[in-house]
């Protein structure tokens, strides 16, 4: 099939080559000419593991092209609205021009030719509502255009192996059976290959595919949430949330998974999708049924300042002139993506309270250094830890869990690490010297 794919950043670019990978001709349009450029080249714009091969093998093949000009999506029998939806400034709302303008862009350029309709399948994550006022401005435009809702699942860090793989497919099609067997169809024809797999395949109306995905990322940052709640009890009373965590974790009906206390959930979609999500539903009149969501909200950023007070008590609660260096800058392990990164927020923080932050990152490094010229951000933990007062790995990146604290111990001024993500070992710290401290960790010989 010929595909589009709208938008090709984290979500866009990795559908855009996987669709290819699958063996359809695909086309992926931005308006970032730099962006395009990297990508028509075969080279990936952001890190993601597994994504350069699949690009680069795509584009070389010559099934996987990328452009700014619109008219090259003439032909395509699906496109795939991956734009951002970013928080609006100020306001919990998602900001949907990036949509809007994509949808004109399709029905500016799209000609439908055949009996079938051209499909517009939004992946983007919408407030619920969306698709239908979409499906009502294409047919307003007389032109044979038709829309499905068919939200995205990937994990930054995972986003290759999740798009292959999913652990569902869910289409949100129109009320009217017969045009929505037949996108249905058109669907199930683009992922043939995945569903021979028996991946399950949801079919839904429109709002409840844009509540399915809201909803599992509000379920997510609620769990979250309330496992860093429990380690506020742990710091409160010298309780461990990672046994507490693991011990509830192996109830099946709580299931182990997201149950990570430490610094909290940032990113490009938790934080900002239910804030999105709070929003619409107040719009809708519901805002009593997502109040909770507040508290999430209140609960994950109260982390930051938490992990700012443990660096700041370690000197009788003043950081001024102290040298702290942060390991970690991206939102997650695996990525460098920084939007709303607990990682960069709390050495922003820090460093408003007069800390000297050196911070590192695996990969994030030069997005860093672009977004963030006022930070002092080096290439290497050695670097970063020379003559630290307090260190803190922020990120979990695998290169900072697997650093050896005896080596460490001679390379700073005072040995106080703090574990933002309760991943290192806290005996094999303290026994090489170092004051340790996780986030609701407790002191135990248990
Ligand atoms: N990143 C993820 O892991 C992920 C996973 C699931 C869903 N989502 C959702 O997917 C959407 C995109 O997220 P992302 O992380 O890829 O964002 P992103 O910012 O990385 O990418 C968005 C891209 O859209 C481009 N764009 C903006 N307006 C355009 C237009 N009119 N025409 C063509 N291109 C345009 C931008 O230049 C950018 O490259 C969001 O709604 C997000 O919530 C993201
Ligand atoms: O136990 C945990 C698990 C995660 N996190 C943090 O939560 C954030 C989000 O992590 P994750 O969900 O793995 O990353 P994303 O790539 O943002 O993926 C989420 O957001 C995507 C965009 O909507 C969805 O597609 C995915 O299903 C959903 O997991 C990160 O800051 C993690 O460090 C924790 O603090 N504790």
């Amino acid at each position: 099939m010929r595909l589009s794919t709208i938008g090709c950043g984290y979500l866009g670019a990795v559908h855009a080559a996987c669709m290819a990978e699958l063996g359809h001709e695909v086309i992926g349009l931005d308006v970032d000419q730099g962006k395009v450029d990297k990508l028509a080249r075969g080279e990936s714009p952001f890190h993601e593991p597994g994504f350069p091969e699949v690009l680069a093998r795509n584009v070389e093949s010559g099934r996987l092209r990328f452009t700014t000009d619109p008219t090259e999506i003439a032909d395509c029998q699906i496109h795939f609205i991956g734009v951002g939806t970013p928080q609006m400034q100020g306001r919990y709302a998602a900001d949907m021009t990036y949509v809007d303008a994509a949808i004109e862009t399709v029905l500016t350029h799209a000609h439908p030719q055949g009996e079938r309709p051209v499909l517009i399948a939004g992946k983007s994550t919408v407030p619920v509502g969306t698709a239908e006022r979409i499906a009502g401005r294409c047919a307003a435009s007389g032109k044979d255009i038709a829309v499905a809702w068919n939200p995205e699942f990937l994990r930054e860090g995972f986003a290759v192996q999740d798009t292959l793989h999913p652990d569902r497919i869910v289409y949100g099609l129109p009320e009217d059976r017969e045009v929505g067997a037949q996108l249905r169809d058109i669907l199930d024809e683009c992922y043939a290959q995945l569903l021979s797999e028996d991946i399950p395949r949801l079919l839904t109306n429109y709002p409840t595919a844009e509540l399915v995905k809201v909803a599992a990322n509000s379920f997510l940052a609620t769990k979250i949430s309330f496992i860093n709640a429990m380690a506020e009890l742990c710091d409160a009373t010298g309780a461990d949330v990672t046994k507490l965590a693991e011990a509830i974790g192996h109830d099946d009906r709580i299931g182990k998974k997201f149950l990570r206390a430490g610094i909290g959930f940032g990113g490009g979609c938790l934080p900002k999708d239910i804030r999105a999500f709070m929003a619409r539903a107040g719009e809708l009149g519901v805002d009593q049924a997502l109040t909770f969501l507040r508290e999430v909200d209140a609960i994950n950023l109260r982390r930051r300042e938490t992990a700012v007070d443990m660096a700041a008590d370690l000197f009788g609660g003043r950081l001024v002139g102290r040298k702290v260096a942060v390991l970690g800058a991206a939102f997650k392990p695996d990525s460098d993506d920084l939007r709303d990164s607990p990682a960069l927020d709390i050495a922003t923080r820090l460093w408003a309270r007069g800390a000297d932050v050196v911070i590192t990152d695996p990969a994030a490094g030069d997005a860093l250094r672009r977004a963030r010229p006022d930070l002092h951000v080096v290439d290497t933990v050695e670097q970063a830890v020379k003559n630290a007062d307090v260190v803190m790995v922020l990120t979990e990146w695998k290169h900072f869990t697997e650093l050896d604290p005896e080596e460490m111990r001679p390379r700073v001024r005072e040995a106080h690490i703090i574990d933002g993500r309760n991943v290192l070992d806290p005996k094999a710290w303290q026994q090489a010297g170092w004051h340790y401290q996780g986030m609701g960790r407790g002191v135990s010989t248990w």
